[in-house]
C-alpha cells in the first residue's frame, strides 16, 4: 500500500522518498534503493537516493513549510520549490553546462527531482580544503553573462520579460534578503550573531550614517531594479565544482532584480578566500578578475549579436550598462561581506578559523572591506582599481 499521501503536502522521510523515486520510473521496478537525507543548507530537505547495483542515483529536494535553520516559528512558503524548479529549468535552457538537469517536479509536495552531482564538491568546502578549481571563474563568468543577458529586456524582449517577471514574483524569499542583507546588520537586530571581540567594530558600523545611506541606496536598487532573472543566492555554497565542471544549484531566491546582485555575491564569496587563504590568495584574486573579464566579454558579444532592441547597440549604452552592473556588484559584494560576518547566516571560510585572534582579524578585514566597497563603489573606476583596494586592505 502506498505510504505517500496523494494531493496533500507532507514532509518526506527516507522511506517515502524511496517510494516516490520508485513511482517515477527512473529506476527499475525491482531496484533496491537506499536513501539518506543530506541537506546541510538553511532551508530544505535533500534526499540522496541510490541504486548501487545499476549505478544510478538522484536527488529529491523538498521545501519545508518553515525555515529549517530556525524551525517552525519561522513559517516560509513552500511555493519556493516551484520558483526554484522553474529557475533551474530556465537557467538550464540558457546555460545547460552549468545547471543540474531537472527530472520531475511536484508543486503540492514542493518537490524537485534532479541530477545527482555527488561526483562534485560544494565549492566553499573544496576551497576550505585547499582546492582552487582552475576553471570555476571562467565558468561562472559565462554562466552570469548568459543568464543575465538572456533573461533581460534586451535578450528576451519586453513582453516575454514581463511574463517572466510575473512568474518569478518571490516576496517571502526576497524579504529574507531585504532583512538579512540590507537591514538587520546595520542596527542592533535580534537576528544578528557576532562574537564579543567584534562588538566595538559592529557598534561603530551601527553608528556610521554614511554607510547606512549607501546601504539604503543599494536596498532600493534591489527592491526596484527589475533588470534580469537573478539566482538570488549565488554564494560558493550554491556552487558544485571539480577541476573541469561547475554547476550552480539552489536558485530558490530567484526573482527579477539588479544584475549586479548575482555578480556581487560571487565576488564576495571569492573575497572570503582572498581574506583567509594566505597561501593561495593570488589565485582567488585572479578568479575575481576572470569572473568579471569573462562576464564582460561574453555579455558584450551577446549584447552586440542577440539584442532585441534596435537602438540599444551603441558603444556608449553597453558601456553605461556594464558600469552600472560593476558599481552595483561592488556595493552588493560589500553587503554580503558584512552580513556573512555579523548577520544571521555565516560562512565557514571565516567561522572555521580555529585561532581566535586570526579569526577576529579576518572578520575585521571583511567588515572594513565591505564598508569601503559599499561607500566607494561608484568611485572605483575599473577592475584594476577594485583589486588594488582589495590588496591594500588584505595585505
Ligand atoms: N543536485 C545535487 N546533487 C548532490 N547533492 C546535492 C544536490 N543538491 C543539493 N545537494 C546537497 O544538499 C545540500 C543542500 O542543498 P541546497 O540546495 O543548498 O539546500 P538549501 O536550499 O537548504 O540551502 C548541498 O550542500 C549538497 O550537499
Ligand atoms: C534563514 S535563510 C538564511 C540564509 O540562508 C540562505 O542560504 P542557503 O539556502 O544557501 O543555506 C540564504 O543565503 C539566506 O540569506
Amino acid at each position: 500500500m502506498s505510504i505517500i499521501k496523494q494531493g496533500i503536502y507532507h514532509p518526506l522521510t527516507e522511506t517515502t522518498a524511496i517510494e516516490l523515486a520508485l513511482n517515477l520510473s527512473i529506476f527499475s521496478e525491482d531496484a533496491k534503493l537506499s536513501c539518506n537525507e543530506i541537506g546541510d543548507g538553511n532551508l530544505n530537505l535533500v534526499f540522496h537516493v541510490v541504486d548501487t547495483h545499476a549505478g544510478k542515483s538522484i536527488i529529491i529536494k523538498q521545501a519545508l513549510p518553515y525555515a529549517k535553520v530556525v524551525g517552525e516559528s519561522w513559517p516560509l512558503t513552500i511555493n519556493r520549490a516551484k520558483i526554484e524548479a522553474d529557475a533551474l529549468k530556465t537557467f538550464g535552457r540558457i546555460a545547460p553546462d552549468f545547471v543540474p538537469a531537472v527530472y520531475y517536479t511536484d508543486d503540492v509536495l514542493a518537490v524537485t527531482v534532479m541530477e545527482d552531482l555527488s561526483h562534485l564538491l560544494i565549492a566553499r568546502t573544496g576551497f576550505i580544503n585547499g582546492e582552487t578549481y582552475p576553471l570555476i571563474s571562467t565558468h561562472l563568468g559565462e554562466y552570469l553573462a548568459k543568464t543575465l543577458f538572456y533573461t533581460s529586456d534586451y535578450g528576451l524582449g519586453p513582453t516575454r520579460k514581463k511574463e517572466q517577471v510575473q512568474q518569478f514574483i518571490n516576496p517571502e524569499l526576497c524579504k529574507i534578503t531585504e532583512d538579512l542583507i540590507f537591514t538587520d546588520p546595520y542596527y542592533d537586530a535580534e537576528t544578528n550573531e557576532f562574537e564579543e571581540g567584534l562588538r566595538p567594530f559592529v557598534v561603530a558600523l551601527w553608528r556610521d550614517e554614511e554607510l547606512q545611506f549607501h546601504v539604503n541606496v543599494l536596498k532600493k536598487t534591489f527592491l526596484t531594479d527589475a533588470e534580469v532573472l537573478l539566482h538570488g543566492d549565488l554564494h560558493t555554497g550554491s556552487i558544485f565544482a571539480n577541476n573541469s565542471e561547475t554547476k550552480v544549484i539552489d536558485p530558490e531566491f530567484a526573482f527579477y532584480g539588479p544584475a549586479g546582485f548575482d555578480i556581487g555575491q560571487v565576488f564576495a564569496n571569492l573575497l572570503f578566500q582572498v581574506i583567509v587563504n594566505d597561501k593561495k590568495r593570488d589565485l582567488f584574486v585572479e578568479h575575481i578578475e576572470t569572473v568579471w573579464d569573462v562576464f564582460k566579454n561574453t555579455f558584450t558579444i551577446l549584447w552586440e549579436t542577440q539584442n532585441k532592441e534596435v537602438l540599444a547597440q551603441s558603444t556608449s549604452f553597453i558601456s553605461y550598462n556594464l558600469s552600472k552592473f560593476f558599481a552595483d556588484a561592488l556595493g552588493f559584494a560589500g553587503c554580503e561581506l558584512i552580513r556573512r560576518t555579523i548577520g544571521l547566516a555565516h560562512v565557514a571560510d571565516l567561522d572555521g578559523i580555529k585561532d581566535e585572534q586570526t579569526r577576529l582579524a579576518a572578520k575585521r578585514k571583511s567588515l572594513e572591506l565591505g564598508g569601503i566597497l559599499i561607500k566607494q563603489r561608484k568611485n572605483i573606476k575599473d577592475l584594476g582599481e577594485f583589486i588594488e583596494i582589495v590588496k591594500g586592505k588584505i595585505n
